[in-house]
């Protein structure tokens, strides 16, 4: 039914890294100029994980041209996949932490597993980051701003129930559905002719879009600037250490 489905496969936690993101977006490139392909149904391999969202050894203890290029190709992802043509359903089947939520945001529409040991949410402040505002102006497209505005601050991660309740995902089905859940609702958007849904979609999505093309190259600059100094990188050392610790 010109559906594909794309496994996000980077073990252990689907990490973003500077090489999974530019994969993932030669492969978005190239089932857009498909026409065969209509939708796509973006899911995990990984068990118990969506995606532990941006790569955190990309963003520590690099030199600063690094971060920009990385920075680009994070642009450039979440680019591709917000103002994407084709119907994008999301099979959340694990944890999807910031960037891993970020994602899923993107989609058209969230199929979440209902397990309560899988959190969704943009927690960058737990890490000492700030989530740049492209990330903030999705969430208040998604949730609200008032929502949003309190989600962002606390760095939020919420359970299936909670994130079902605030509208960050749009149905919490038992685990084994999650990818049928998702099948069927790709074939309630399938039903609509492609050519109203894709102008309703762009008038819906372009001017958070266009935001960040306007100035992409000062967002890089910021994010640069931000990632390298010192604070922030001693924010994301102790980060990774409580991760580390967190196995015991
Ligand atoms: C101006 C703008 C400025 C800045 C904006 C930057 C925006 C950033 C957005 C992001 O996406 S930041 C990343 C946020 N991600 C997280 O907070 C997730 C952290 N990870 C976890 O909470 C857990 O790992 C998990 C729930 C995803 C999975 O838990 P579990 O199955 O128990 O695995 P482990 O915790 O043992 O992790 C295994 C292994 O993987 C490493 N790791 C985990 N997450 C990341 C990551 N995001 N990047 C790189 N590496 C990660 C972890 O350290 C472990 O490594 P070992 O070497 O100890 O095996």
């Amino acid at each position: 039914m010109g559906v594909a489905v794309m496994k996000l496969r980077n073990p252990p936690v689907n990490s973003l890294s500077l090489e999974c993101l530019t994969e993932f977006t030669i492969s978005l490139e190239k089932l857009e100029n498909d026409k065969s392909i209509r939708g796509v149904i973006l899911t995990s391999e990984c068990p118990g994980i969506f995606s532990a969202g941006l790569d955190l050894l990309e963003m520590y203890g690099r030199n600063p041209a690094h971060y920009a290029e990385y920075w680009k190709n994070v642009q450039e992802l979440w680019l591709r996949l917000y103002t994407s043509n084709m119907i994008l359903v999301s099979a959340i089947n694990g944890a999807s932490p910031a960037g891993g939520c970020l994602l899923a945001l993107c989609c058209d529409y969230r199929v979440m597993a209902d397990n309560p040991k899988y959190t969704i949410g943009l927690n960058e402040s737990l890490l000492g980051i700030v989530a740049p505002f492209w990330f903030k102006d999705m969430y208040v497209n998604t949730i609200g701003h008032r929502e949003a505005e309190r989600a962002l601050q606390l760095g939020t991660l919420f359970s299936p129930a909670e994130a079902l309740k605030v509208g960050v995902v749009d149905e919490v089905v038992p685990e084994d559905q999650v990818h049928s859940k998702a099948r069927s609702v790709m074939t309630k958007w399938l039903a609509i002719p492609d050519h109203s849904r894709q102008l309703t979609k762009n008038m819906m999505r372009k001017a958070t879009a266009d935001n960040l093309i306007k100035q992409r190259e000062a967002d890089i600059q910021n994010f640069t600037s931000f990632i390298s100094k010192d604070s922030i990188q001693k924010s994301l050392h102790m980060y990774l250490e409580k991760l580390k610790q967190k196995k015991g």
